[in-house]
C-alpha cells in the first residue's frame, strides 16, 4: 500500500533521512522507535508530503506523492495524521474542528458532516464535547477530538507523530484505547512513538531508526527480544 524507495531529506546541509527503503501493507500497524534526532517525524511527514523530499519517492497505492502531477489533496484525504500537540482550531467548537475538513475538502453538506463528526465523537467517547472549545478539554480528550477529526476524511491509513508525548500519564491510556480500536477495526497505522508497551502489544512491525538510517525492522518479538543491531540493544537498554 505504501512503499517508500530510497528516501532522502535534507534541511539545507543537514541530511535526516539518509536513504530508507520500506514497504508498508494494507492493515499493517508500523511502529517507528529510534533517539530523539534520528529522523522519525521527518519520515512521518514525507510520507503525505508535509516535508518536501529531497531524493527518493513515497507511493500510495502506486501513486507517487512527490510528483508534480500528484494532487496533494488526494493525499491528505487518504492519509490522515495526529500530531503530538493535537493542532486544534482554538477558535472553533469541538463539532466544528472536525467538519471543517469535509466541508472544505470534500464538499460535504452542512447536516452529513454534523452526523459524521456526532458519530466520530460517540467512537472516542466525547459525544458529550461537541460544543466545547478545545481549551475547556485536557490534552487526552483533545487528542481524541483531533483523531475524530482526521478520520472525518476517511483516510485509508492514519500517521501518529508521537500522539501521547504531550499527555499527563494518566492520559495515555485513553489515547492509546482509542488508536486500539482502530487497529482492531483494520486501519493502516503508522505511529512513531515512545510507548514501548503500544508497539510490543499492538504492532505488526517496529522499524528502529538512528542517524537518518532504517537501522533494524522486524516483529516486536524479533527487534523487543532478540535484536541484531548493536544501536538498536543500546537504545532499548535506555528505553526498557
Ligand atoms: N523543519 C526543519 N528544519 C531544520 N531542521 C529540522 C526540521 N525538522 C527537523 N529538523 C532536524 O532534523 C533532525 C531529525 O528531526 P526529527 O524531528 O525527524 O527527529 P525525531 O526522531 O522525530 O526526534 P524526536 O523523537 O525528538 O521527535 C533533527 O536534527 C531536527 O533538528
Amino acid at each position: 500500500m505504501i512503499k517508500i524507495e530510497g528516501l532522502h531529506k535534507s534541511f539545507g546541509e543537514l541530511e535526516v533521512l539518509k536513504g530508507i527503503d520500506y514497504e508498508i501493507n494494507e492493515k499493517e500497524i508500523i511502529c517507528v522507535i529510534g533517539p530523539s534526532g534520528s529522523g522519525k517525524s521527518t519520515f512521518l511527514r514525507c510520507i503525505n508530503m508535509l516535508e518536501e523530499i529531497t531524493a527518493g519517492s513515497v507511493f500510495i497505492d502506486g501513486v507517487k506523492v512527490n510528483d508534480p502531477k500528484t494532487n496533494i489533496n488526494d493525499i491528505r484525504k487518504d492519509v490522515g495524521m495526529v500530531f503530538q500537540q493535537f493542532n486544534l482550531f482554538p477558535h472553533m467548537k469541538v463539532l466544528d474542528n472536525i467538519t471543517v475538513s469535509p466541508r472544505k475538502v470534500k464538499n460535504m453538506d452542512a447536516k452529513e458532516a454534523e452526523i459524521l463528526a456526532r458519530q466520530l465523537l460517540e467512537k472516542v467517547g466525547l459525544a458529550d464535547k461537541a460544543n466545547a472549545y478545545p481549551e475547556q478539554l485536557s490534552g487526552g480528550q483533545m487528542q481524541r477530538v483531533a483523531i475524530a477529526r482526521a478520520l472525518a476524511m476517511k483516510p485509508r491509513v492514519m500517521l501518529f507523530d508521537e500522539p501521547t508525548s504531550a499527555l499527563d500519564p494518566e492520559m495515555v491510556k485513553e489515547v492509546l484505547d482509542v488508536m486500539k480500536q482502530l487497529a482492531y477495526e483494520g486501519m493502516t497505522m503508522v505511529v512513531v512513538t515512545h510507548e514501548m508497551g503500544f508497539a510490543r502489544e499492538m504492532c505488526d512491525r517496529v522499524l528502529f531508526m538512528d542517524q537518518g538510517l532504517l537501522m533494524e525492522e522486524g516483529t516486536p518479538a524479533q527487534i523487543f527480544n532478540h535484536p541484531n543491531h548493536e544501536r538498536t540493544k543500546a537504545f532499548l537498554s535506555k528505553v526498557l
